[in-house]
């Protein structure tokens, strides 16, 4: 069975087409600079690397040229769309109501579409990715695998907020968190390449792409994660700011006369890196470019974004009382040894860690990045969303189920 998996970042667009018999990946890709001048489409077909430079102006363009990639004559590896079973779309906040993957139909739809605006640089995205595969590949059978389902094993000291308690009941108010299926396979990972059961592990899994977030993986469930009722919490990340103090939102509001939608447009997509670089950069690349050739705005911006890392895991060693493992991922965790080297040198030594300076020159390996005399372990694990997604599309796609199996 082939299945195609779309993966819609809030920048990006990654696709697999994946052989599920074999588990092999026929084509994968990533559309990068979605709505930014510059985009680039770096498709892979087995060893093969082409390269497409061509302005996409949203996600719909972007599934097009992605699509018509697969079925191209010669960077292709299918000569019609029906060779496609399925497609697993990533969809970042399912809400209280999907603890697992479901097969789309509309109602589903509505449901994904209904918590759009919990999820605002993100489930729109993905939601034109939906309805532009249903388009463009109409037979083939949908599903939706949800960043928010893994953190659902949360406990409600991990996931209740402090305020009066009717917002939960009234509107589920509480902390979701996101990127589950990245912080699910990484540590599924990180167990094996340690090469101990899960369920004796304390990992802690740190995910700094463009978004950013930090789970605390207790025994093979997430206890803690920095994202909460949005993405928009936690870590700082490219666009957005992560924690802030609440009051300064009706600060703003009052003082620059800014609306609500307003503020949460301002806190998600000019603040963060983007923010503190006085609107220069969201690109860790250029950011970090800057902070090594002395730029002093840069430097700061990066000193922060490390900081507040490193606060997360004194966090998540507290809540898990204690830590076995702690595993770099994602656009930023995978590829730069310059972020790693910061955050564990400058404040994981109390933890005994230590790092292998030489291994941790790498970009996306999957390797122990501590010495073997390390107290505990640090890791690059690149993650692999699309392989995750694509194992759930075929089981429910081969055990037939359908949504009202799952909830
Ligand atoms: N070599 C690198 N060094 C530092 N950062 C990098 C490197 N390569 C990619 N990144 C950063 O990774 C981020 C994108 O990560 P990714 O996980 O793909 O994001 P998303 O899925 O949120 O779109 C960007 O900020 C980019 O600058
Ligand atoms: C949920 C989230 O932040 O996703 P991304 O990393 O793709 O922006
Ligand atoms: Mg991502």
């Amino acid at each position: 069975m082939k299945v195609l998996v779309i993966n819609c970042g809030s920048s990006s667009i990654k696709y697999q087409l994946l052989e599920m018999d074999n588990e092999t990946v026929l084509a994968k890709g990533l559309l990068e600079r979605i709505g930014i001048s510059g985009s680039k489409l770096k498709h892979k077909k087995g060893s093969e690397k082409y390269e497409i430079s061509k302005d996409v102006a949203n996600h719909k363009e972007g599934l097009n040229l992605i699509i018509s990639t697969l079925k191209d004559e010669e960077l292709g590896v299918i000569k019609d769309t029906s060779e496609i079973s399925a497609v697993g779309h990533r969809v970042v906040h399912g809400g209280e109501l999907f603890a697992s993957s479901v097969r789309i139909n509309e109602r589903v739809l509505k449901e994904i579409e209904a918590n759009a605006f919990l999820a605002p640089l993100h489930n729109p995205p993905n939601i034109q990715g939906i309805k532009a595969t249903i388009e463009l590949l109409p037979d083939a059978a949908q599903v939706a695998v949800f960043d928010t389902a893994f953190h659902q094993s949360m406990d409600p000291i991990a996931y209740l907020y402090a305020i009066p308690y009717n917002y939960y009941e009234k509107y589920k108010v509480r902390r979701y968190g996101f990127h589950g299926t990245s912080h699910r396979y990484v540590s599924a990972r990180t167990a094996a390449l340690l090469g101990k059961p899960i369920e004796e592990l304390k990992i802690i899994t740190v995910h700094v792409g463009n978004g950013a977030s930090i789970a605390a993986v207790k025994y093979g469930k997430s206890v803690d994660t920095s994202m909460g009722f949005t993405p928009l919490e936690g870590l700082v990340m490219g666009t957005r700011s992560g924690d802030i103090d609440p009051a300064i939102v009706p600060f703003l509001q009052e003082q620059e006369g800014l609306s609500p939608k307003e503020v949460t447009e301002i806190l998600n997509k000019k603040s963060g890196m983007l923010g503190l670089t006085r609107g220069q950069y969201s690109d860790m690349r250029e950011i970090e470019d800057g902070a090594i050739a002395g730029d002093s705005i840069c430097k700061l911006a990066h000193d922060i974004y490390e900081y507040r890392i490193a606060k997360y895991i004194g966090a998540y060693v507290a809540a898990m009382n204690g830590v076995d493992a702690i595993s770099f991922t994602a656009g930023v965790g995978e590829n730069s040894p310059y972020l790693r080297k910061n955050v564990v040198n400058k404040y994981l030594g109390y933890l005994g860690i230590e790092l292998d300076e030489k291994e941790n020159d790498c970009k996306a390996c999957e390797k122990f990045i501590s010495t073997p005399d390390s107290a505990v372990k640090v890791l690059i694990v690149p993650t692999n969303e699309e392989l995750v997604i694509a194992r759930d599309t075929a089981e429910i796609v081969e055990k037939n189920l359908n949504e009202l199996n799952l909830w």
